[in-house]
């Protein structure tokens, strides 16, 4: 049994993510921290009768402090959301400082904690947590050495964030869903798996549907494909624009974002074999970084992967199995963005000027 924790827990993700976590048997103490109003829905949910006990912060008094000590697990949907016209990145200019004080938080109150960042935007928001937690020295780290130059040995120390995981699983249900569309029948839905890989906005989200569980229906044509695609890699706009600036998905999100922090939950616990898209770091792992570098053809340091869950996050990276032509390309059209998104994130901590 788990301490969970919510950062932005009094949000339009925050309070049915903490609602799903209340919900959760392996949670047997959910802690809620936001700038506002946590004291109310804590309250709200410590009357549902499910074991875990709630409790709410704010920031006076060390408040998240209080909230993070002990933490297994910290889901962190604090920041704010897109209005219609806006880009995730645009959310980078309030959002990373948020997110780097809340990760200053967990550096010192809870550095064993499993970390999931669903603020967004993903592809730089994950590097931030990962440059903060390395400056605070408790980004687990497995070094490797790689000889670069034959003449002069380089030590090059690579590092293992084994509880650092960028949420996309918002993505990986959404392809589910647009495919039991197609197949008419959404009792399918929540049978379909697809591997959604790459990174969380636009473009960098890649659909892997050759992989998927249920084949798509014979006749389904480039074209069909090509739609099917654009509508999982721009289906937060479709939330965003249906909202009409009321901001962006925030139940299918909770959902989600419950979905997965349910499952590291899960492999905390010692359940084996759970499998499931992230946005982590790539290691010098020979079996897992290393080879997936090779297959996206760049030295990036962060990409969404199929993860094998385990007792300390991360157990092992799985590669992306075999790919069409056409998912090739879709990869190759995600790089530019991730390269920068990522380097975005990485600088913001290197010098933290705008
Ligand atoms: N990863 C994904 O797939 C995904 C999906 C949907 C939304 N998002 C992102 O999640 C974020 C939250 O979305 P939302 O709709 O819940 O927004 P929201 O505005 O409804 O809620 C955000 C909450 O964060 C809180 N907050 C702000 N600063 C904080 C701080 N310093 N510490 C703690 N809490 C703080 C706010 O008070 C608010 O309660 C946005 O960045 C959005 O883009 C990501
Ligand atoms: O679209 C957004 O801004 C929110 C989220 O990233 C989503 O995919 O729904």
């Amino acid at each position: 049994m788990y301490k969970a924790v919510v950062l932005g827990a009094a949000g339009g993700i925050g309070q049915p993510l903490a609602l799903l976590l209340k919900s959760n048997p392996l949670v047997k103490e959910l802690a809620l921290f936001d700038i506002v109003n946590t004291p109310g829905v804590a309250a709200d949910l410590s009357h549902i009768a499910t074991p875990a006990k709630v409790s709410g912060y704010l920031p006076p008094d060390d408040g998240l402090k209080k909230a993070l000590t002990g933490a297994d697990i910290v889901v962190i949907p604090a920041g704010v959301p897109r209005k219609p016209g806006m880009t995730r990145d645009d959310l980078f200019k309030i959002n990373a400082g948020i997110v780097r004080d809340l990760a200053t938080g967990i550096a010192t109150a809870a550095p064993k904690a499993a970390v999931l960042v669903i603020s967004n935007p993903v592809n730089s928001t994950v590097p931030i947590v990962a440059e903060v937690l390395k400056k605070h020295g408790v980004f687990d780290a497995k070094k490797c050495v790689v000889i670069k130059r034959p003449t002069l040995l380089w030590l090059f120390f690579d590092f293992f964030p084994k509880r650092l995981f960028g949420v996309t699983t918002l993505d990986v249900v959404r392809a589910s869903t647009f495919v039991s569309e197609v197949l008419g029948d959404l009792s399918l839905a929540s049978s379909v798996t697809i591997p959604v890989v790459g990174g969380h906005s636009g473009v960098t989200i890649v659909p892997l549907f050759s992989q998927s569980s249920h084949p798509l229906p014979a006749g389904f044509s480039p074209s069909d494909l090509q739609a099917l695609t654009t509508r999982v890699q721009f289906g937060g706009d479709e939330v965003v624009k249906a909202k009409d600036g009321a901001g962006s998905a925030t139940l299918s999100m909770a959902y989600a974002g419950a979905e997965f922090a349910g499952k590291v939950l899960r492999a905390l616990n010692g359940e084996k074999g759970i499998i499931s898209p992230s946005f982590v770091h790539l290691s010098c792992d020979k079996a897992g970084g290393d080879s997936l570098k090779k297959v996206i053809g760049k030295e990036l340091d962060f990409f969404s992967v199929p993860v094998e869950l385990g007792p300390e996050g991360v157990a092992k990276l799985h590669s992306l199995g075999n790919l069409t032509e056409f998912e090739q390309s879709l990869i190759q059209a995600a790089l530019p963005d991730l390269e920068s998104n990522i380097e975005k994130g990485v600088s913001f901590i290197e010098s933290p000027k705008l």
